[in-house]
Order: structure tokens, then sequence, then C-alpha cells
């Protein structure tokens, strides 16, 4: 599994529904690489403070809970998983009203700092040979520097058709609208529509799930071969 070198970063950001991480997952297993999910955190916090009663428009509460905010996530793409102490929440940090919440929570700066300190730890730890870390800031803010930085976008009407596809006890329509009103919130945060210097733009709206992972895995072994790594 590793070499005992530094770990190769691939920097995944995008727009939700863009395919972050299902592709990003997908490529971590093609690479032999770690998997690492930072929209899960700020869900897992975002569950946290649901359960503790507190409000997340609220940032000095939200602010007072992270050093209780107990967190583990797998970064082994065969062995996902989110936890928050003792309960799994990976698949409960996915409903609507955790997503409902989210970019109120990601909104603020403390946070951001505060988890960007352990997404950075998790990434320089990780036994595997590489990581896959994605997100919306990765390319830009958490890991600038990482060899491989990808912008993975998709047209609006294509991403909203693949949630829609999704089982969803929601109308195409609600899902459409959260998707796009989540977008809003959270591109007043970061930029992740638009490619920074250096980042490379996969828009899969044309292809499907295995064109793009094998778009994405391509970038990744370009950019190792011109850096010779
Ligand atoms: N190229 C593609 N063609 C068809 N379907 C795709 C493609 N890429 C991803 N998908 C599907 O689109 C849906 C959304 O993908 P995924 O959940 O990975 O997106 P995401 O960017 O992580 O979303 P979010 O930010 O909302 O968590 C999934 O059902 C996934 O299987
Ligand atoms: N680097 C990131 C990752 C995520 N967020 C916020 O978390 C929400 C959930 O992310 P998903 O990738 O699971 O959809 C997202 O809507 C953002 O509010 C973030 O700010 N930065």
């Amino acid at each position: 599994m590793t070499t005992g070198s530094v770990p190769v970063i691939v920097a995944i950001d995008g727009p939700a529904g863009s395919g972050k991480s299902s592709v990003s997952r997908a490529v971590a297993r093609a690479l032999g690489f770690a998997y690492l999910d930072t929209g899960a955190s700020y869900r897992a916090l975002s569950w946290h403070l649901m359960v503790r009663g507190i409000d997340a428009s609220v940032a000095a509460d939200v602010i007072a809970e992270l050093p209780d905010f107990d967190f583990r996530i797998g970064t082994d793409p065969d062995d996902y998983y989110v936890r928050v102490g003792s309960a799994d929440v990976t698949d409960a940090i996915r409903e609507p009203r955790v997503t409902g919440v989210v970019s109120l929570v990601a909104r603020i700066p403390e946070v951001r700092r505060w988890l960007n300190e352990r997404f950075r730890a998790i990434m320089a730890a990780t036994p595997f040979d590489g990581i896959v870390a994605e997100g919306r800031d990765i390319t830009t803010v958490v890991a600038p520097d990482a060899p491989v930085r990808i912008l993975l976008t998709a047209s609006e009407d294509a991403r909203m058709a693949r949630r829609s596809k999704e089982l969803t006890s929601e109308s195409a329509a609600a899902v459409g609208e959260a998707l796009r009103s989540r977008d809003k919130a959270d591109s007043r945060v970061v930029d992740f529509m638009n490619a920074a210097d250096g980042v490379t733009t996969v828009d899969s709206t044309d292809l499907d799930f295995d064109q793009t992972v094998s778009a994405v895995v391509d970038v990744v072994q370009t950019a190792r071969t011109s850096h010779g790594g």
C-alpha cells in the first residue's frame, strides 16, 4: 500500500452533484489511493449540532461545539464510513434535513479553519501512496500546492438529472431546487465554479460515469508523468 514517501495529493473540487464523491472514490480505487470526502465532515458537524439541538445559524454556538465534535472518517475507498462519537452517521448525514443546514455551518471561517487542519493532517498521515481529496476548496485553500488539481463540472441540467435518478422521497423539482440553492449559498464562501490558475477542468456533462473516471485518471497520470512522479 505505501512506499513510505510523501503521498501524492489529487485535489478535486466542483459544485453539488457534479460527481465529486462517486468519481473520486472510483479514481482512488483505480490508482490504489485513499479517498477523502471533505463534505462529509461538514455534514457530520451539522448532524452533531442537530442532535445537540444547536442552531447552526448562531456561529458562536457552533464554534463552541468544535472541541466536542469527535469525528472519524474512513479513507480506504473500500471501507468508507463516517462516525461521530460511537454513532455511525454514514447514511444519516445524507438526509435532506442535514443537507438543508450544512451551508450555514460551512460559511463560518473558524469551522473551515478547524476542519482544514484536520483534512491536512489526514492527507499527510495516509498510509496509501496518494489520496484523492474532494470538496469545494481543496484546489484553492486546503491543498493549493497539490501536484494534481481538478475542477469537476457538469451542466446544472445534467447534475439535476443525475440526482433525480437517485432513490429519494423528494420530487425532482425539490431535488433540483435544493441543489441550486446550496450551490448559491456555498459560492458566497468559496469559488468552485471557476478553475483557479493551474487547475484542470473535467466537464462530465457529455460523459458517462466510467468515461468521467477515465478522464480524471488520465489527468492524474499526465500530471505525474510531467512531474516525474
Ligand atoms: N459522468 C456521470 N454520468 C452519469 N452519472 C454520474 C456521473 N458522475 C456522477 N454521476 C452520478 O451523479 C450522482 C451525483 O454524484 P455524486 O454524489 O458523486 O456528486 P457530488 O458532487 O459528490 O455531490 P454532492 O456535492 O451533492 O455530495 C450520483 O448518482 C453519481 O453516480
Ligand atoms: N471542501 C468543502 C466541502 C464541503 N463543503 C460544504 O459541505 C457541504 C456538503 O458537501 P458535499 O460535497 O457532501 O455535498 C457543501 O454543500 C458545502 O456547504 C465545503 O464548504 N467545503
